[in-house]
């Protein structure tokens, strides 16, 4: 790979048109297809390997330098990419048919600028960015222009106006900077006391600086789930069609994701609602004809069959990354495909879940250890994102894993994401035996749910000591619950699953195997505190023991069927 290389394409070349390209070029000549994608972090670089792989030429931009999306590039950049003249020139001097927007932290008026110029097109649309990079302007959007249900919300911009703002709401309310993702800068609040942390902690903790805040009525929500939905051109009609992927179920501590899971049983009503919100919210931010196109994350939160709308990734969402074990396509080779105007397929390949490693750790060019005993855990499979600079609550990493069903694959996902072990930088010792214990057969697999399987994790993927968990009183919503009432038919919420390749794996189903949707996920008791693993440090086990929601004493909201 190159770093900061010029373009192959010169700058006086014509610009490209808006719309999918009838050819794909070749790499580093002339005849290119060149993406540039803003933002180069865990989901940029699966976006950039997806993209290469279809032969694209790829420009990764991001802050900082060697960001993971770099890494895998044709071309590496490092601007302020906040800075509208910075970005303009970087556009200017590459030339990219496509601008892929991969962060909330972007100077979205030169995107308009660049589309209203025919420089490029940018995905899904210049307008869909600048509305989804701010709370306002998609909150506003789905609330006044749309009529989705959401929380109730005002915005602030002083301390003053915040103080009025949450006694409106009402307590308990979130906080969050209008710009931010990842929960940064975000605080529940419990009572008026809480107003000036809150407003001190958007003002320094979003990925943006700037007073503005939006308030939020807290959702005392059942659970919460991504609907991943595709905005693609159909072949067979030459339209842009929606296509949703299973629901993605997902545990977030202060506002990020720790574990997801695909798929999440839904009633029949809710998972109709949040299909119908879904299509709303991503044919609203195309513009008619064949722009929007690619994955949007929709964040939905249900309550029994009630579903309210939170926000929309217009692109791959991090809660997705699950999405590289169970579907045939990943959300991010379905991004790419999308926005060549290629077909997608959203067929789900197998129950499965993901899980969060953080650095825990702060300083740069950190080691993880153990890689091997986690890969030792059946059907896992592991991502270490190279990220440059490791801090204690910076994402490294994500394991995924597969199963019969949704409690097996987290049990899975969760115990090898548990026992990586972040340490400080340093050469590889090269081992004279390098085996560690075999692992145990894994047992044949069965349809449905298999005993010592189906039963909850054992130990979560938390935020590492010292990082606080949900907030005192906060619902923890019951991950892989079955939601439905009880007797009613639970179709699968997705489309089917598919057979697993032939040949394929040399897991316990064998080849071609098909494995069925198990029943919904269980709920999820607190479980027994592990003992350390073989070569797993005590902060791991004691990170295993006390990490999980479901060990904290957080009162729960009133579930269906509770
Ligand atoms: N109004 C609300 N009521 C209840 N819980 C909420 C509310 N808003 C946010 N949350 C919780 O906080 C999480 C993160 O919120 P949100 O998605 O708005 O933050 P974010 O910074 O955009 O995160 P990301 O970039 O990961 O999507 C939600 O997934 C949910 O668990
Ligand atoms: N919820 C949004 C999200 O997950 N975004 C992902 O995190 C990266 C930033 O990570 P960093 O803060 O560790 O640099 C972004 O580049 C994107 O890949
Ligand atoms: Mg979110």
């Amino acid at each position: 790979m190159t770093s900061n290389s010029e373009s192959a394409t010169s700058a006086d070349q014509p610009a490209p048109t808006i719309g999918p390209p009838d050819v794909i070029g070749t790499p580093l000549s002339p005849t290119a297809t060149k993406v540039m994608v803003l933002g180069a972090g865990e989901l940029g670089k699966e976006v950039v390997i997806a993209f290469q792989r279809l032969g694209v030429e790829v420009v990764a931009v991001d802050r900082y330098a060697n960001a993971p999306g770099q890494q895998v590039a044709h071309h590496a950049e490092v601007i302020d990419m906040t800075d509208p003249e910075a970005l303009l020139a970087v556009i200017d001097k590459h030339r990219p048919a496509y601008v892929v927007p991969e962060i909330e932290a972007i100077a979205t008026e030169a995107l308009v600028d660049v589309a209203e110029r025919g420089l490029a097109e940018v995905i899904p649309t210049a307008s869909a960015v600048v509305a989804t990079m701010n709370r306002e302007g998609i909150r506003r959007l789905a609330d006044e222009e749309l009529g989705l249900p959401t929380s109730p919300y005002l915005f602030a911009d002083t301390l003053e106006e915040l103080t009025v703002a949450a006694r409106q709401i009402g307590f308990p309310c979130v906080v969050k900077p209008v710009m931010s993702s990842s929960g940064k800068g975000q605080s529940v609040l419990r009572g008026p006391d809480d107003v000036a942390s809150a407003w001190e902690t958007a003002n320094t903790g979003g990925r943006v600086q700037g007073n503005r805040v939006i308030v939020e009525g807290f959702i005392e929500f059942d659970y919460e789930i991504t609907l991943l939905t595709v905005r693609a051109i159909d072949p067979r009609t030459g339209l842009l069609t929606s296509h949703f992927c299973a629901p993605i179920g997902h545990r977030q501590i202060n506002g990020d994701y720790v574990e997801s899971w695909q798929p999440h049983e839904m009633s029949p009503d809710a998972h109709a609602s949040a299909t119908s919100i879904a299509a709303r919210i991503a044919t609203a931010l195309g513009d008619g004809k064949l722009a929007g196109r690619g994955v949007f994350g929709v964040e939905l939160f249900v309550q029994g069959d009630d579903v309210y709308f939170s926000e929309v990734s217009p692109r791959p969402h991090d809660t997705g990354l699950v999405t590289m074990a169970t579907q045939r396509l990943s959300e991010f080779e379905m991004h790419a495909r999308a926005i060549l105007g290629l077909p997608v397929d959203v067929t789900l390949a197998s129950p499965g879940a993901s899980a969060v490693i953080y650095g825990q750790l702060d300083q740069p060019a950190i080691g993880f250890e153990n890689v091997a005993a986690a890969l030792a855990v059946p059907e896992t499979d592991i991502r270490l994102f190279g990220k440059p600079e490791s801090f204690h609550r910076r994402r490294m990493g994500v394991v995924t894993a597969t199963a019969d069903d949704v409690p097996a694959a987290r049990e899975r996902a969760v115990r090898a994401a548990s026992l990586v072990l972040p340490v400080p930088g340093r050469a590889a010792v090269r081992k004279a035996t390098v085996l560690p214990p075999p692992a145990p057969p894994a047992p044949p697999r069965r349809p449905g749910p298999q005993p010592g399987h189906a039963g909850p994790p054992p130990g979560p993927v938390g935020p590492p000591p010292g990082v606080a968990g949900p907030p005192p009183g906060r619902p923890v919503p019951p991950p892989g619950r079955p939601v439905p009432p009880p007797g009613r038919p639970v179709p699968p919420p997705g489309p089917r699953p598919a057979p697993r390749p032939a040949g394929g794996s040399a897991g316990p189903g064998g080849p071609g195997g098909q494995r069925p949707i198990a029943p919904p996920g269980a709920p999820r008791p607190a479980g027994p505190p592990r003992p350390a693993a073989p070569g797993q440090s005590p902060v791991m086990a004691s990170l295993v023991k006390t990490g999980d929601p479901a060990d904290e004493p957080a009162p729960r909201s009133p579930v269906a069927g509770e």
